[in-house]
């Protein structure tokens, strides 16, 4: 097995208007393939924790390695390519750009990357969102998806530059129990098939269906 992340001693200061720690030396690893949940209580970090990872904020101590490159100390635009190659997110909204069709919106972070042409890029996509079950609404405008569909779309998205990890932040809670089924299954599945991903969530039901589960409490992992 090969370590996707690695998270060694990390803390958190947040100032309100005191200092105080919000994460408390978090320290562990995700191996490659590895579903993953981190619950907790509202409030305990886990957001926090997750946009750490997620490489935006820089402001922490302890160290983050990433597919096996250590990211802490690096530039934000070494970073912001990094996100791009290897990172993919899932959020709870799913920011999908309302006039842009469900094609164009899973192309986006493929274009930015300028690593494959654009025929190339479309039919990964395409693939895509076949893989996700929407390739029947690849034409139709994002604003005029259901939020189900809206919320496979910004699955496809994560998924079109092929990430080393997918992160999810609450990514079914917004969904009912229905889409929330659809969207755990096909999470489910891409981790059958080898993917890594990480995810946040309240739904003790995501959870329980995950590999590990990391349970948070007051900044600290909870042994
Ligand atoms: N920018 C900030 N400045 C000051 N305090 C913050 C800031 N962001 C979050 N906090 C505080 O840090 C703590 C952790 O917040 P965080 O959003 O990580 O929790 P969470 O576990 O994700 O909660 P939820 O499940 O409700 O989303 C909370 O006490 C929160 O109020």
């Amino acid at each position: 097995m090969s370590t996707v992340l690695a998270a060694r001693h990390l803390n958190k200061y947040f100032y309100d208007p005191e200092r105080f720690r919000v994460l408390s030396d978090i320290t562990f690893e995700v191996q490659a393939g590895e579903f993953v949940a981190i619950v907790g209580k509202s409030g305990c970090g886990k957001s926090t924790l997750l946009y750490l990872l997620s490489t935006m904020d820089t402001d922490y101590e302890g160290q983050i390695e990433l597919a096996g490159t250590l990211l802490t100390g690096r530039s934000q635009d070494y970073l912001a390519h990094f996100r791009n190659e290897h990172l993919g997110f899932v959020f709870q909204f799913h920011f999908l750009l309302p006039e842009f069709s469900a094609l164009q919106n899973v192309m986006l972070p493929a274009l930015k990357l300028g690593k494959y042409s654009a025929d190339e890029i479309e039919a990964r996509a395409m693939a895509k969102l076949s893989m996700i079950g929407m390739a029947d609404y690849a034409l139709k405008p994002a604003s005029k998806l259901s939020g189900g569909q809206q919320q496979r779309v910004a699955i496809a998205r994560a998924l079109i530059n092929d990430p080393t990890l997918i992160m999810g932040d609450e990514p079914t809670g917004n969904l009912d129990k229905a889409n929330t089924d659809n969207v755990f299954s096909i999470f489910r599945e891409l981790a059958s098939g080898g993917q890594t991903i990480i995810a946040v969530t309240h739904d003790p039901d995501f959870a329980a269906g995950t590999d590990r589960v990391i349970e948070m409490s007051d900044g600290l992992i909870v042994p």
